[in-house]
């Protein structure tokens, strides 16, 4: 089998370059500490232990969103997790970035800013475009060594994810190598019984795709979130349209063919929300049957009590169950009901669950379910969907190749 270094192979003393996936919900512009800090903090000791040189790089939104966030913050959160100095500059490669990597002794720990604030990070390129950006040959000059931990990044083909493995010995991180590992043995295991996937979130472009991926695989899809709005309007309902938020219209537009198809061509697997649940005038929960609604006049926040009804016993009824993107905005209270109803459906049952999303697998630990219950909480979103469909994650093809290389 293919396989890439891990920290087990880099040798002593490096100054090195570490990619991290930080990106992380943003309430009211406070970054929420979340389980991305706590497992990428074990890469981070170990090499700050070691007596390595390390700087830091991870990505937080994308540009044009409120999550677009500075990663000030994110250094404070990391420290506290992995019990050493996380120290923050706020500049990419520029000459300020430089003299902080400079500076570095053995052991200290240093967080540059957010890739995305680099022109260079985001054009599609393929990797050796990105290797000869100003960003990655002048930060590569700095170092001995490249870790890429992101694994739930891994689906793109950043700068920072594809480039510098071209041009510096790679190495994958603790959480790279765990993420790997679990979600390879997810794709080639083989269930008897039914698999469903629950799909929800608002990264509707990338679970609809992934859904039809998956159709060989998949016997049930349960849709909740801005993906299920969606094909609730594509089967003639009033929702999923912009009313408050600007989550819905540009994703209907990139995706309505597909929906479209998808429904035509297998409505038996595909299960939809009966009812939704939104704010009242009185900041109270409601609920409203979809075949009720009239014309979109608030934004829908919830799948309702009869679509859980509904969900749950399906979950108990199946031998593998994918959760990816939450079904409702569970962060609120009033709004977690199908989140959490369904979770605990999972966790209650003994099938082989797995639950991918960074802002999803949240929701366990903040309504008090325990990540034993579940088979295994990826901290992967788009990487992890894509590891069920077997498709490759160009990031971890160019650590492969690097290892390939210098064999
Ligand atoms: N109807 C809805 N309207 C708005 N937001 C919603 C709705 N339903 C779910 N969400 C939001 O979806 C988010 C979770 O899904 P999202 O697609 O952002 O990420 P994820 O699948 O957890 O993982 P990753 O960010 O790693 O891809 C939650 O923060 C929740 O508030
Ligand atoms: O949260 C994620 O899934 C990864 O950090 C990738 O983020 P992106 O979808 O904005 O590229």
């Amino acid at each position: 089998m293919r396989s890439f270094r891990t920290l087990d192979d880099l040798p002593a003393q490096q100054r090195v370059l570490v990619r991290l996936d930080l990106n992380s919900p943003v309430e009211d512009g406070v970054v929420q500490d979340n389980r991305r800090f706590s497992r990428h903090a074990e890469t981070v000791a170990e090499l700050a232990e070691a007596g390595h040189r390390v700087a830091l790089m991870a990505h937080q939104g994308r540009p044009g969103r409120d999550t677009f966030v500075s990663l000030e913050q994110h250094a404070d959160i990391l420290a506290e997790h992995a019990g050493v100095d996380v120290d923050f500059v706020p500049d990419t490669f520029g000459d300020d970035a430089l003299a902080a990597i400079r500076g570095l002794d053995a052991g200290d720990v240093l967080l540059l800013e957010n890739t995305r604030m680099t022109d260079d990070e985001l054009p599609e390129k393929e990797p050796e475009g990105h290797a000869a950006s100003d960003f990655v040959e002048t930060l590569a000059a700095e170092f001995d060594a490249y870790v890429n931990d992101a694994y739930s990044a891994a689906h793109r083909k950043h700068a920072s994810l594809v480039g510098f493995p071209l041009a510096l010995p790679s190495y994958a991180g603790r959480v790279m190598q765990t993420e790997y590992e679990a979600n390879t043995a997810i794709a080639e295991r083989e269930f008897d019984g039914d698999v469903t996937m629950v799909i929800g979130g608002t990264k509707a472009t990338d679970v609809i795709g992934v859904m039809e991926a998956l159709d060989e695989t998949v016997d049930r899809f349960l849709l909740g979130g801005v993906a299920g709005e969606l094909f609730l309007r594509a089967a003639g309902y009033s929702v999923g349209e912009d009313v408050e938020t600007d989550l819905f219209d540009d994703q209907w537009d990139a995706n309505e063919e597909v929906i479209r198809s998808v429904l035509d061509e297998r409505r038996d697997q595909v299960t939809l929300a009966t009812d939704l649940a939104y704010e009242d005038d009185d900041g109270e929960r409601a609920e409203v049957a979809v075949g009720d609604i009239e014309e979109k006049s608030q934004s829908f926040l919830d799948i309702g009590s009869d679509t859980v009804a509904d969900y749950e016993p399906v979950v108990r009824d199946s031998e593998a169950v994918f959760v990816k993107g939450a079904l409702g905005v569970f962060e609120d209270e009033r709004f977690s009901v199908g989140t959490v109803g369904v979770l605990e459906a999972i966790a209650e049952t003994d099938c082989f669950s797995v639950v991918g999303g960074g802002d999803t697998s949240r929701a366990i630990t903040m309504y008090g379910m325990s990540e034993s219950d579940f088979s295994h909480v990826s901290i992967a979103g788009g990487a992890y969907i894509r590891a069920l469909t077997g498709e490759p994650l160009p990031a971890v093809e160019l650590l492969v190749q690097s290892a390939e290389r210098e064999a």
